[in-house]
């Protein structure tokens, strides 16, 4: 039997359930240098919802990166639009700049290296990102520190970053993705700068994060060894999506 609880109003169909959190709808990104003109996305639609976990993966030069850019409202598309819970924020015109607090509100950013403040410690790299948007320090620094020790980093908060493992260090990248609980979290390539073990714990650390948070998280990877770990993954060529590998339903990758 299923734990989850409906409301007779969802159950008969009364309710319209929740839109995607991402839903990128037939973007196009064109870069020009001189006469060419490159095509790095032509024509990608994919919607990411809560609780999902979505690998990307494709040969290089496939745009991967750059669906991740314009996903995060770092670029916008040459056509085509981007919506965020829903509300449609980037479009050929739009104006990315207006939609900075939006931003950090909604989405977080997990890259290749951790790229902390070498000489902030870890809750103080954590609580930056809450001060940034305003939260009073003592409140950010408490409530960094419980986010580090929901990430088993506890004992770590007075560390500097020189003396925490790789693993670790893009722990407290992740946790600072997470300091303004974005309901989107996006991810170039974050194990790759990580051996196989640690780098399989901080997939399953997306993956409970999108269960306990209903986040929704697309991780882009080369790492092949780690595709089980996604719910779905979606492969990118010459800027466009192929074969969409179905692992099973948000949620339900491995947990091992
Ligand atoms: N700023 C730019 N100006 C011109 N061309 C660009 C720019 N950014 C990306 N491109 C081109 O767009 C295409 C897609 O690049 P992108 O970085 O998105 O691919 P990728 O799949 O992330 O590659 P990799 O796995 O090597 O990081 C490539 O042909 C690339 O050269």
């Amino acid at each position: 039997m299923s734990d989850r609880v409906v409301s007779p109003a969802v159950a008969r169909g009364a309710v319209a359930s929740p839109p995607p959190v991402l839903s990128i709808r037939d973007v196009q990104r064109l870069y020009r240098s001189g006469d060419t003109t490159v095509r790095a996305l032509d024509g990608v639609s994919l919607d990411i919802h809560r609780g999902e976990v979505v690998g990307i993966s494709g040969p290089s030069g496939s745009g991967k990166s750059t669906l991740l850019l314009i996903a995060g409202l770092l670029e916008p598309p040459s056509a085509g639009e981007v919506l965020i819970d829903g509300r449609r924020v980037s479009y050929p015109a739009a104006d990315l700049d207006r939609l900075r607090t939006f931003r950090r509100n909604h989405i977080g950013f997990i890259f290749q290296k951790a790229n902390l403040i070498p000489f902030l410690t870890a809750v103080e790299n954590v609580a930056l990102a809450l001060e940034i948007d305003h939260v009073p320090p003592r409140a950010a620094r408490a409530y960094a520190g419980a986010l580090l020790a929901s990430l088993d980093l506890g004992h770590r908060l007075d560390n500097h970053p020189s003396r925490l493992s790789g693993g670790e260090q893009q722990r407290v990248a992740v946790a600072r993705a997470l300091a303004n609980a974005p309901s989107l979290l996006l991810a170039d390539e974050p194990t790759a700068a990580l051996d196989s073990v640690r780098g399989r714990q901080v997939l399953q650390l997306f993956r409970e994060i999108a269960r306990t948070r209903q986040a929704a998280v697309a991780v882009v990877t080369h790492d092949q060894r780690a595709l089980d770990l996604f719910d779905r993954t979606i492969e990118l060529s010459d800027g466009r999506t192929r074969d969409v590998a179905m692992h099973g339903t948000p949620g339900a990758a491995g947990t091992h």
